[in-house]
């Protein structure tokens, strides 16, 4: 793609439907499970994208086999019954939070040198509070740099297991990594969380993940305190990977803000991802929703600011904030301090494109407050954050001169998400000219 691409705004409000790729999270907890599982399993529906490559990547190095087929929507895996094979090795993460704190936690349970390493912003994503809990459980977990962020090193001689406490209010998926290998670990183990637990929605996704594979836990409805009995191995098994449900989020919000009605299909009001409760948000803006089996549709209309806490549901600040220019009054979105160890800072980093977009801003430790004002033509800096890319386009659908530079970024969960976008709002029943590349 070029190195930034212009959107043209639709004409008519967009009307169309749409079945995004696989969800990124449930495919590399699906991975990880199937990894360290009994015999043979097939995912389908995976997300093919730059963080599911390194995740597979970063088995393969371990010795896991994993087979692509199908355009990268099957993956078969070859599970290590919790042995891991290889006793040394080297994994790229890229700028995949999922695969760094999910394969650290794994490579304590296998015998041997591990180091994981990602791009220059994953060495400022923190991972100590894990190394700190998987070491409680008597794993040699170190973090090369001051600050707990990595290059990481393991030296690994199986995890013994017992009572660790993580903490919870930097990222949940300190938590899920070390869920997802407990039950490989020697004894029973218990996990305790100190500090309030971000994202919880994705703990839940975990032990749905864990359970599908075989595993049963025991916990409290908080997630305080969570038992793993050792020995509880993951058993193999054909796996049905939900579309992405943060990716759906643009599609719905490019029905909000053209007033128009999308349907994501593959997704439903059962999901395994706390994402699809973004129609919620929408709901409270003046978008009327409606859940089928298998379908999600949200139709625009008269948009009003709101105040809402987005703490459950992160990734979708950014589609929310985009939204919220095209609003009446002031949106406030709360209790986010967390998304500041994303990709970028996403406060900061939304508080400066907004504004260029002509808003008013007002940015706190813990969120935002959006003041939308005439929607102004910008050239919108992404910082390496597909989700910069993709819910800012969502602004160009609806207001002229938006244009994105380093649209390739979405590569990280997305690849096609400009073409896909370019289909839906291109589509016959619109009128206009939808994502088309400058
Ligand atoms: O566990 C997961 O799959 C994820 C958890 C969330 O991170 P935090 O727990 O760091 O908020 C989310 O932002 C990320 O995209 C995926
Ligand atoms: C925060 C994200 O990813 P991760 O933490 O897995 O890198 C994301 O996809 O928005």
């Amino acid at each position: 793609m070029p190195d930034e691409i212009e959107i043209q705004p639709v004409k008519k409000p967009v009307v169309g439907e749409i079945r995004p790729p696989g969800s990124k999270s449930i495919t590399n907890r699906a991975l990880i499970c199937a990894a360290l599982a009994e015999g043979k399993s097939e995912l389908q529906g995976a997300l093919d994208s730059e963080d599911t490559q390194v995740m597979i990547d970063g088995l393969r190095a371990l010795g896991i086999s994993v087979n692509v087929a199908d355009s990268g929507q099957t993956l078969q895996v070859v599970g290590c019954g919790g042995n891991l094979p290889a006793k040394a090795a080297e994994i790229f993460v890229g700028n995949s939070g999922t695969t760094i704190r999910f394969l650290t936690a794994a490579v304590t349970l296998g015998q041997g040198k591990f180091r994981l390493d990602g791009v220059e912003r994953m060495r400022e994503r923190p991972i100590g509070d894990l190394a700190s809990a998987l070491n409680q459980l008597g794993a040699d977990v170190r973090c090369e740099r001051d600050g707990g962020c990595p290059p990481v090193k393991v030296a690994a001689r199986g995890l013994q297991g017992g009572v660790a406490t993580v903490r919870g209010d930097i990222s949940s998926q300190f938590l899920s990594g070390l869920l997802m290998a407990a039950p490989c670990a020697e004894e029973d183990v218990i996990l305790r969380v100190a500090g309030k637990l971000v994202s919880i929605p994705y703990v839940r996704m975990t032990l749905r993940v864990m359970e599908s594979f075989g595993v049963k836990t025991q916990f409290a409805s908080d997630f305080c305190e969570i038992q793993i009995p050792s020995q509880g191995r993951y058993q193999a098994c054909r796996y049905a990977i939900e579309p992405d449900a943060s990716a759906a989020s643009y599609f719905w919000a490019v029905a909000a803000v053209t007033g128009g009605k999308v349907t994501v299909r593959g997704l439903n009001s059962q999901s395994l991802q706390g994402d699809v409760a973004f129609v919620k948000c929408l709901q409270s803006m003046g978008c009327q929703i409606e859940y089928q089996e298998d379908a999600i549709t949200v139709q625009g209309g008269p948009l009003s600011g709101i105040d809402v806490d987005m703490n459950a549901i992160s990734d979708t600040v950014q589609t929310l904030a985009v939204v919220a220019l095209f609003a009446k009054g002031t949106t406030r979105i709360r209790n986010i301090a967390h998304i500041r160890h994303k990709e970028t800072d996403r406060i900061a980093a939304l508080a400066t494109e907004l504004r260029k977009l002509g808003a008013k801003v007002a940015e706190y430790p813990g969120g935002l407050d959006i003041i939308p004002g005439e929607v102004l033509p910008a050239t919108i800096d992404t910082y390496n954050d597909h989700r910069m890319a993709m819910s800012f386009a969502v602004a160009g659908i609806k207001a002229r001169g938006v244009v994105i530079r380093d649209p390739d970024c979405t590569a990280k969960t997305y690849p096609k998400f400009f073409t896909e976008l370019g289909s839906l709002t291109n589509d016959r029943q619109n009128s206009g000219h939808g994502a088309n590349l400058h």
